[in-house]
């Protein structure tokens, strides 16, 4: 396996590192040879989100330049809870937290290669941590950590006011000792992470230094923030999750095609493997006719594809174009259909002896307040059923116009649009 030279270029052009111990030192370290690193999940969640892709595709690209990943799943530190600043976590149970560690394993491995001479090791912190006896911890690692230091730390110091549990305050140990054990076991001599987790890379920087008289270093990455400061998910109600049970790829795919203009190349550079040049060619082209949403569309096809599949993300865009556009939508999956109907709203309507008119569709999808608020958008001519505008307000679909035999599109004007399902 060769090393790729330009890797920590790549990285500081895409802007992956806001934080790092020694860069002249790390840079040295990635261009004579393979080294070692880890990162490491917390099970706080039956899936990881996009936060948390930021270090996957970290990851991988840290493999790609010919180093050698070790993604650790946090089955001890899961029992414990990183410190956060909105307040003291509940405790998840041992099931609970065994049952994420496998699902957040199984989310991380398709992003990483376990062939080759640079393969990826997957490890569980359960496996070291628990069966230390606390004599051991406090004496071994405990010894190591000053609290004043402890106490100066940002998440810690807007805790104390409200509280902050032993518990939680603990939390740094133990992710220093895992990276002082895989440095000691496997020679990893390299942790990344967001860059909230600053502190806690440094801890095991320290750690490795004091216990060991080692050399390791670290990076954070950035944020990813909206252009307003706040954090991505929190107004589309809830987290950007990586599971599909959890959030639909329909969903994800148009995430990504809301984002903000100002945001495209960072998003860009952060979340695909398109190269310097692809990505500075879209962001110019995008910035020319920003109205085309060139940017947005490469990158939810890009990340989508990433997170989901190229079939997947196929289906997605066959059937945006279809409720966006103008396209024939008789040729469409019915699946395809139903899960992008199922985001954008439908209803069910009971099959009666006649199929409703345009009228009745208006006002059951919701899309008008009344009968003659409905008849109004027609004559107007800002209804459509199926793509195809409907001028008389009488008129009904027929049974050859019933997608799968039971869909509808109905779409008033040129953004709201309710699936009809006829059953
Ligand atoms: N503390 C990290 C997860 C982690 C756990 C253990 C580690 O050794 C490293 C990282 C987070 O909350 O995202």
């Amino acid at each position: 396996m060769s090393i790729d030279p330009t890797l920590l270029d790549d990285l500081e052009w895409r802007g992956l590192i806001a934080h790092s111990t020694d860069l002249d030192a790390l840079r040295e370290a990635l261009t004579s040879g393979s080294v070692r690193f880890y990162v490491g999940f917390d099970p706080t969640a039956p899936s990881l989100h996009l936060g948390n892709l930021v270090q996957i595709l970290t990851a991988r690209r840290l493999q790609q330049a010919g180093h050698t990943p070790f993604a650790l799943v946090g089955g001890a530190t899961g029992m414990i809870g990183d410190p956060r600043e909105s307040g003291e976590r509940t405790l998840n149970s041992a099931e609970t937290v065994q049952e994420w560690v496998e699902r957040v394993r199984r989310q991380i491995e398709p992003f990483l290669s376990f062939e080759g001479e640079n393969a990826a090791t997957m490890v569980n912190n359960h496996d070291w941590t628990a069966s230390m006896s606390t004599i051991d911890f406090l004496r071994d690692i405990g010894k190591h950590f000053p609290v004043n230091r402890m106490l100066a730390r940002d998440v810690v110091r807007t805790r104390l006011e409200a509280g902050i549990s032993y518990t939680e305050f603990s939390y740094v140990l133990l992710q220093s000792m895992d990276f002082l054990t895989l440095f000691r076991d496997h020679g990893v001599t390299l942790q990344f992470g967001g860059s909230d987790q600053w502190g806690n890379l440094t801890g095991g920087v320290e750690l490795i230094r004091r216990a060991e008289g080692g050399r390791a270093h670290a990076f954070a990455t950035p944020l990813i923030t909206k252009s307003d400061g706040t954090k991505y998910g929190k107004t589309e109600g809830g987290a950007l999750w990586l599971d599909p049970q959890m959030m639909s790829p329909y969903a994800f795919y148009q995430f990504w095609l809301n984002v903000e203009d100002e945001k495209v190349g960072e998003l860009l550079r952060i979340f695909t493997f398109l190269s310097r040049e692809e990505i500075e060619d879209v962001e110019s082209r995008h910035a020319e006719k920003p109205f085309l949403r060139l940017g947005q569309k490469t990158l939810a096809e890009q990340v989508t594809t990433l997170v989901h599949g190229a079939e997947e993300t196929e289906r997605i865009q066959a059937a945006s174009a279809a409720l966006f556009g103008t396209g024939d939508m008789t040729t469409l999956s019915v699946e395809t259909l139903a899960a992008a109907l199922g985001e954008a709203g439908a209803v069910r309507l009971e099959r009666g002896p006649a199929l409703p008119t345009i009228v009745d569709l208006l006002v059951e999808a919701g899309l008008a307040a009344s009968r003659g608020e409905a008849r109004r958008t027609v004559t107007e001519g800002g209804a459509y059923v199926n793509n195809q505008r409907v001028s008389d307000p009488e008129a009904a679909p027929t049974e050859s116009d019933l997608i799968g035999g039971r869909w509808l599109v109905v779409r008033k004007g040129k953004k709201s649009f309710r699936g009809v399902e006829i059953a």
